[in-house]
């Protein structure tokens, strides 16, 4: 299957350390794509470099065949690569359809200039409580995100994400923080939102990573030590041997 975002010699120096260290990643549209690793492996440092909010030391990073190499974050959400979770703040009075309307209405050419104007924002309406219905908040359309659980938070905050419409929607450990019912809801609705869509994430949980990713890239000291199936992955002696001593591989 075609790629859709790759990275060819990716590298992210601090200072003499290479915290992620010449990583070509090939994600095929379509596909759900995990990135996974021990602690201190560099998927953090990788995900903000596809995200723009780290400059590359070297390297380049293309989506749909264009070089996002070095754009600022907004741009790169422009371009198709839209992030969620841990890292949306959201309005505490705003209700979940008021921020997906701003969402919506960011995108087009009113952009944030007619903040909160009920009149500019209705138009968006329709699409925004489709978009909840997909995150399962059509019935919390009118509540407050304050008055939220934390589960419905980041369901909302993924249907700001999917405002966007992305070519690659990326998602930043989901389930973090997470009890075993969310967990579990969590991968429904992703599972649910990727139909169509090509998505990257980086998760700890191995039971989330092999109930949703086509795909599993390995990183170790910033470089990629194996890449295939989840089925192949967890059963690959190098990936045993560097996640020993984390349980997580072994559930
Ligand atoms: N801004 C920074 N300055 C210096 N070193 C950094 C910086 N950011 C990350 N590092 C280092 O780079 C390495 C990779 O960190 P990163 O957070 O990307 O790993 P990770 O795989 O996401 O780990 P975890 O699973 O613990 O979140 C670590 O050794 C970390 O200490």
């Amino acid at each position: 299957m075609a790629s859709i975002l790759t990275t060819r010699g990716l590298v992210k120096a601090f200072g003499g350390f290479r915290a992620v260290d010449g990583v070509d990643l090939d994600v095929a549209e379509g596909s759900v794509h995990a990135l996974v690793g021990p602690n201190g492996a560099g998927k953090t440092t990788l995900f903000h470099l596809l995200t723009g909010f780290h400059r590359p030391t070297s390297g380049a990073i293309d989506v749909a065949g264009r070089d996002i190499t070095g754009l600022p974050p907004d741009r790169v959400a422009r371009l198709g690569l839209a992030r969620s979770f841990q890292i949306t703040n959201l309005f505490a009075k705003l209700t979940a359809r008021e921020h997906v309307e701003l969402a919506l209405a960011a995108r087009t050419s009113i952009g944030w200039r007619f903040w909160r104007s009920d009149k500019a924002l209705r138009r968006f309406s329709p699409r925004a409580l489709e978009l909840l219905d997909e995150v399962g908040l059509a019935g919390l359309a009118d509540t407050t995100s304050d008055a939220l659980a934390y589960g419905r938070r980041r369901a909302l905050e993924l249907a700001l994400a999917l405002a966007l419409e992305p070519r690659v929607l990326l998602l930043d450990e989901p389930t973090a923080g997470m009890g075993a019912e969310d967990v579990d809801r969590t991968v429904e609705l992703i599972a649910r939102v990727r139909e169509g869509r090509t998505v990257v994430l980086v998760e700890h949980n191995m039971n989330v990573v092999g109930s949703l990713a086509d795909t599993v890239t390995v990183l170790k000291h910033g470089q990629v030590l194996a890449e295939g199936p989840y089925a192949e992955i967890r059963r690959d002696p190098r990936v045993v041997a560097a996640y020993l001593g984390d349980a997580d591989v072994e559930r």
